[in-house]
């Protein structure tokens, strides 16, 4: 690798078979460092695989990845790296309190100040229990959790998904803004292209197990010029696939 700093993620010929077949084939891809990536393509295209090998919580079939320039062991995450669901696993009895202290105790690097003025910024009060927490309030302690940890990437797996539009829109400038000034690479996952657009610089469209697009936003487009957005240009590519 030379001087160069080993990216958040390289795979080669990354494959995971399922025992009702391949769920990801012959995946080579970089995710770089500083950006911000989509992770898009249809129902079952293979993201949450992708994602779960990056954690390690997914053992490959074939082919090797390495995060940060180590190779994921089986015995948790990497250090430097944080992983929201949707499911968003927070204790609903525990409030926000005990959560973020709970988020101290578990990651040597933890920032508590850091976190705290997240929660803060999301004007949610601390002594809530986070059972009695609106969706959009529920995200925004999760996100103060992740990012408490101070991670250098954060994989975000559909963390919107049960968001009204507004609340979508305030956790994702709110992630932007924080991954962008903090220099934290994201790699986000979702089915809503056209919100993708305003905030990705980077992408990576699986279809079918396969890796069919990856690139910088701006070469990809000028690649293709017949599409001006990144979601017209990801929606054109799963259509072919849909087609094939
Ligand atoms: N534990 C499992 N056992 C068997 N097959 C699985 C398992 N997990 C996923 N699969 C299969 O692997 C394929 C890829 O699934 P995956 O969840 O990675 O796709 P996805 O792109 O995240 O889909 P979605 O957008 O619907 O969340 C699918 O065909 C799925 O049915």
């Amino acid at each position: 690798m030379g001087q160069r700093e080993h990216p958040p993620v390289l795979a080669e010929d990354l494959g995971k078979k399922y025992s009702r077949g391949w769920a990801l084939r012959g995946c080579t891809l970089e995710i770089p460092a500083g950006r911000i990536v989509a992770l898009v393509g249809p129902n079952g295209a293979g993201k949450s695989t992708l994602m779960g090998m990056i954690t390690g919580l997914l053992r490959p079939t074939t082919g090797r990845i390495s995060v940060f320039g180590d190779a994921p062991n089986g015995r948790g995450m990497h250090g430097a790296v944080a992983f929201l669901t949707q499911a968003k696993p927070l204790y609903p009895q525990f409030t926000v309190t005990e959560t973020l202290k709970y988020g101290r105790n578990a990651n040597p690097g933890w920032d508590q100040a850091y976190a705290e003025e997240l929660v803060e910024k999301a004007q949610v009060p601390f002594a809530a229990k986070v059972g009695t927490l609106s969706g959009g309030q529920r995200t925004r302690v999760a996100l103060a959790l992740a990012l408490g940890k101070r991670p250098k990437l954060l994989m975000l797996d559909e963390p919107l998904a049960d968001l009204d539009p507004l609340a979508r829109e305030n956790v994702l400038q709110t992630l932007v803004e924080e991954c962008r000034t903090q220099k934290i690479t994201v790699l986000l996952s979702s089915h809503v292209l056209a919100e993708l657009e305003d905030v990705c610089d980077h992408l990576v469209l699986l279809a079918d197990g396969r890796v069919r697009l990856a690139g910088d936003v701006s070469a990809l487009l000028q690649a293709h010029a017949e599409h001006r957005t990144l979601s017209q240009l990801a929606l054109a590519y799963m259509r072919m696939e849909v087609a094939a």
